[in-house]
């Protein structure tokens, strides 16, 4: 049987009364416990009179009773700095005014001028503000107070609440736990009893452990639901921003948007981000992944390729048309991890080459030397349970442990992340968690690590009855957050429709380094790959028309692995077939609703009538006068000044650039972007 706590004897002994004795007993018990602070007024009062006695008019007496009065209310106050600030100060008041009160009736006598009035006011009044605490401490219902109660009961009997805020449905308590007794784990194993004792649910109750000291924790309450209302998704939080921007997927109990960040930021000390989004069936996650890609979809310097070979179509359907590369079968979703595993160093060595250390947004612009930019990648995989099982556990191991470099970012989305479908390497290397309801317990330790569970995280106790709400563990994240339960916003359709059209032409096209790694990968099942169109623009997907010709490569692609026999299926689907036949070629073609223009216009100086070999001539030319002025070094934005002339576009000069460097034209130098003019005779 368990010990009473004290505050339970305490009752019982004030109970014992009533069984014997008179009322006088009676009055006596119930008086007792109070009793102590009026003890040690009389007591002083007292002791006053032989210190009178011994001490009147000694100099050295004065000066020492002053000193010990000052010392003493020093001494409380500095011992009272981890009780609570209204204990502290009611303490060293009684001190200070009690030893003041001392030291003038030792040194001038009890009785003179003020000191008897002050005396029989002052010593009650401080004894009945004591006794009046202690009335209020007692709380035989229980109740977390500053004094233990509900503490005793969960096992923190000699936990002290040295700081608390109370809010309308918040409180927080600072806790100091007797040292060298009581450990931060101790107290993460009280809270489901906590919870329980307070008849809140599971989550409502969280620990914040303090970095600093292994005594200390935040325990924070809270007791009603705020997250009980579906969250409409707000709309975009950055339209036409960039994803270095923080990505806004839902928010927290106490309204606080949830952010995600996908490329690192070195000042903030932040890593590019590897996420494993995780929950069971019906508990939200795919409408959490819709609402976080439609975000990232409205920013202007990111390309995502996406991968559902469970679900084709079904979840990613309505973003389809702004996905670079969707990956929607087994075959495509294997080359799509080829295909990454193929970019990362292509895209590492470009990063290089132009003296970035990690992707940053000014990757994405065109570069100093007219070299088109490149934009983040993201690499989304929904139901890679079914990728991983039909491929290799540690499939997407090597990609997330490199892909940081190479300004790319990996998703993996699945129900369980379990040994068995994920390997601890991949694991381990994803490094960030978006937990949704999980089935059990023991799910949750897949999910997330130790020290968010032991805080209070419990996505087990929201199981699939509360679609939505998740923990996001995710760098950049404060870790107060991470055992903070949010909900993610739910997006309509409507609204993926809009996200679609409105951005299509703020949206990054794919780039060359990373288009040529990929085509080199994956052949024709990148390079051909299905483009959904913009809703309105058309009615049927089409084939991407290369931007690297993949035939040269085509021949190392393994048939097996990437037959693309069935690349074209999309268009021999039977209801499209259906929808083809009811179509009369012969018809009157209907009025225009509206134009979707799909790219910048090209402005009318562009348009000149040079032929691609005369732009060729023509820049050839160009150099050859830079040479005849004298000039021995030149950079493509030299050639810029005139590529309107020409009609070319920057892209296009640059890549002449490269075939004069080629051609034994040009040559690099140390200086990315410079490049110096080789003679002709030197050439010979
Ligand atoms: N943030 C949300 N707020 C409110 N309701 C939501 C939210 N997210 C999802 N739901 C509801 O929960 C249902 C299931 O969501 P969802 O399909 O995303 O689950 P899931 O975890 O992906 O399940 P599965 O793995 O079976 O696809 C949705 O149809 C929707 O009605």
């Amino acid at each position: 049987m368990s010990q009473p706590t004290p505050e339970q004897r305490y009752e019982e002994q004030l109970r014992a009364a009533h069984g014997s004795g008179g009322i006088a007993e009676y009055l006596l018990h119930r008086a007792k416990p109070h009793l102590p602070p009026w003890l040690a007024g009389i007591g002083t009062g007292l002791a006053s009179l032989p210190a009178h006695f011994y001490w009147s008019g000694s100099a050295a007496a004065t000066a020492g009773l002053t000193l010990v009065s000052v010392a003493l209310t020093g001494t409380t106050w500095w011992a009272g700095k981890t009780t609570t600030a209204q204990r502290r100060l009611h303490s060293a008041i009684t001190v200070a005014a009690s030893s003041s009160w001392f030291t003038a009736a030792a040194i001038a006598g009890p009785d003179s001028g003020p000191l008897p009035g002050l005396y029989f006011m002052g010593a009650p009044a401080l004894a009945l503000s004591w006794n009046i605490r202690q009335i209020l401490r007692r709380n035989p219902e229980g109740g977390i107070s500053a004094d233990g109660g509900l503490l005793e009961k969960v096992g923190l009997a000699k936990a002290q609440i040295t700081r608390s805020t109370v809010s309308p449905n918040k409180a927080t308590f600072d806790l100091q736990l007797p040292r060298g007794e009581l450990t931060q784990d101790d107290a993460s194993k009280a809270l489901p009893l906590l919870a329980s004792a307070l008849d809140v649910s599971k989550n409502a109750v969280r620990l914040t452990h303090d970095p600093d000291s292994a005594s200390r924790v935040q325990l924070t309450v809270v007791p009603h639901d705020l997250l009980k209302n579906t969250v409409p998704c707000p709309g975009p939080s950055h339209p036409g921003g960039s994803i270095a921007d923080p990505v806004h997927v839902g928010i927290y109990e106490d309204g606080t948007e949830a952010v995600m960040y996908f490329p690192g930021d070195p000042k903030a000390g932040r890593n590019a981000m590897h996420l494993l989004v995780m929950g069971m069936t019906g508990s939200g996650k795919s409408e959490g992944g819709l609402t976080a890609l439609a975000e990232i979809l409205t920013r202007r310097d990111v390309t995502v390729w996406a991968s559902d070979p469970a679900k084709a179509d079904q979840t990613l359907g309505p973003l389809l048309p702004a996905i670079d590369w969707a990956a929607l079968d087994m075959k495509s979703t294997k080359a799509m991890v080829e295909a990454l595993n193929a970019v990362i160093p292509a895209r590492t060595r470009w990063l290089a080459k132009y003296g970035y250390k990690q992707w940053e947004p000014a990757c994405a612009k065109t570069q100093a030397d007219g070299s088109p930019g490149m934009p983040y990648l993201i690499g989304w995989f929904e139901e890679a349970a079914k990728t991983i099982r039909e491929t290799d556990d540690d499939v997407f191991t090597g990609i997330a442990q490199e892909a940081r470099s190479a300004g790319v970012s990996l998703v993996i989305s699945l129900q369980r992340a379990s040994g068995n479908q994920v390997s601890t390497d991949t694991r381990a290397s994803l490094g960030s968690s978006w937990v949704y309801g999980l089935r059990n317990d023991r799910d949750a330790t897949f999910a997330l690590d130790d020290d968010v569970l032991d805080a209070g995280a419990a996505p087990h106790a929201w199981k699939d009855k509360k679609p939505g709400y998740c923990y996001l563990v995710a760098n950049g994240i404060p870790e107060t957050f991470w055992a903070t339960p949010a909900r993610s916003y739910l997006t309509a359709r409507e609204y993926l429709d809009w996200v679609v059209l409105a951005f299509d032409a703020t949206r990054a096209a794919g780039d060359p380094i990373t288009a040529e790694a990929a085509s080199k990968a994956a052949g024709r099942l990148y390079a051909k790959r299905t483009r959904y169109p913009i809703p309105g623009a058309d009615n049927a997907p089409t084939t991407e028309t290369a931007m690297i010709d993949p035939s040269p490569y085509d021949q190392d692609l393994d048939a097996e692995d990437f037959d693309d026999q069935d690349l074209d299926e999309p268009d021999t689907d039977d209801d499209h077939d259906e929808d083809l036949d009811a179509i009369d070629p012969e018809a009157e073609l209907p009025e225009p609703s509206g134009v979707i223009q799909l790219a910048e216009r090209p402005s009318a100086k562009q348009k000149v009538d040079l032929t691609p070999a005369q732009a060729r001539q023509a820049m050839a030319e160009m150099l050859d006068e830079f040479e005849a002025e004298g000039r021995t070094i030149v950079r493509p934005s030299d050639f810029m000044e005139h590529c309107d002339r020409h009609g070319r576009s920057r892209p296009w000069v640059s890549s002449q650039v490269a075939n004069f460097v080629m051609a034994g034209r040009l040559a690099e130098t140390n200086e990315t972007g410079v490049y110096r003019i080789i003679r002709e005779d030197e050439a010979a």
